[in-house]
């Protein structure tokens, strides 16, 4: 293999179709000798393969260094068995949520090198975070591979255990929809009160991704940065009486919601 892996990616959706761009985008990846397998792929991703002569949908042939799998975690069972024969011979990525290594092993008809990484949405602009997992079968310049591919879409972390891949999933695999969510109702919360919707739904969408660049370069904790917002007996003090309150009822109800998500997590493995 040279510097540049050749990758064989099932599945150009959201997240394949993320990782996708970020390796053409960084020269990640052997293009030449790469191909995008997505039968029913999109017309955005058919036309970004088309223009950098990516093969989309040949033959299933081996010779590939990496296979990177990104299908639902339904769909496995049916749509990896066709691609077991470019397994046997490549490194795994699956970056499926739940599905254990033993599951896509078996799926692709006893894969043996097989890692799993969980990255996020914000890898479509390089700004994502993942975590990795590779099992023994994989060596030092296997595990190098693997990082290599996911660092292009961002930072990189890895875990120790399988099981800590759903918890990885639950926190940042999942986390940016949490943000999402708190950024709708805060827009909601705003046109509540009396402002414009567009002017509300501005607001909460640039104080996101506000907070989201500053907390990027900041060296303080997230809790020292809540406090620099919040004044002694101002506005912010009032509001995060609410969402704290007493019984910490936002602490409360977000772990409730990652374990939720972790749970989830291990009921997909089958
Ligand atoms: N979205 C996210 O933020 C994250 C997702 N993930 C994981 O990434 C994986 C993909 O999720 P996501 O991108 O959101 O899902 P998508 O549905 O957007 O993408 C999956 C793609 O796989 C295609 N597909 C279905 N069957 C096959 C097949 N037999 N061969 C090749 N491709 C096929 C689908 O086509 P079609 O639509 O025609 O069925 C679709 O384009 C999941 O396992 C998820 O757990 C991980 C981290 C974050
Ligand atoms: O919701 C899901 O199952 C996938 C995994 C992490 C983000 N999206």
């Amino acid at each position: 293999m040279t510097d540049k892996p050749s990758v064989a990616l099932v599945g150009a959706g959201s997240m394949g179709g993320a990782l996708l761009r970020g390796w053409l985008e960084t020269g990640a990846i052997d293009i030449a000798h790469s191909a995008v397998f997505d039968p029913g792929i999109s017309a955005d991703m058919t036309v970004l393969c088309k223009s950098r002569e990516l093969s989309l949908n040949p033959e299933i042939e081996t010779g590939y260094d990496v296979l990177v799998v990104a299908v639902k975690p339904q769909m496995a069972a049916k749509a990896l068995p066709q691609y077991a024969a470019i397994a046997k011979d490549a490194i795994v990525v699956s970056v499926m949520a739940g599905k254990s290594t033993n599951n896509i092993s078996a799926a692709l008809g006893g894969a043996v090198r097989i890692a799993r990484a969980m990255p996020n949405l914000p890898a479509a602009i390089g700004k994502g975070i993942s975590g990795l997992y590779a099992t023994e079968t994989i060596d030092a310049a296997g595990r190098d591979v693997v990082e290599h591919l996911l660092r292009a879409a961002g930072k990189v972390t890895w875990v120790e255990t399988e099981e800590a891949i759903d918890f990885v999933t639950a926190v940042s695999g999942s986390g940016p929809a949490y943000f999402f969510l708190l950024t709708e109702t805060l827009a909601d919360a705003g046109e509540a009160l009396g402002l414009d919707k567009q002017a509300a739904a501005v607001l909460a969408r640039a104080t996101l991704a506000g907070a989201g660049a500053l907390i990027d370069v900041e060296t303080r904790t997230p809790a020292e940065m809540r406090k620099a917002v919040t004044s002694p007996g101002g506005t912010t003090e009032a509001a995060l009486n609410i969402l704290e309150g007493d019984s910490h009822a936002l602490r409360a109800l977000v772990k409730d919601a990652v374990a939720a998500a972790a749970k989830r997590a291990k009921e997909l493995t089958n």
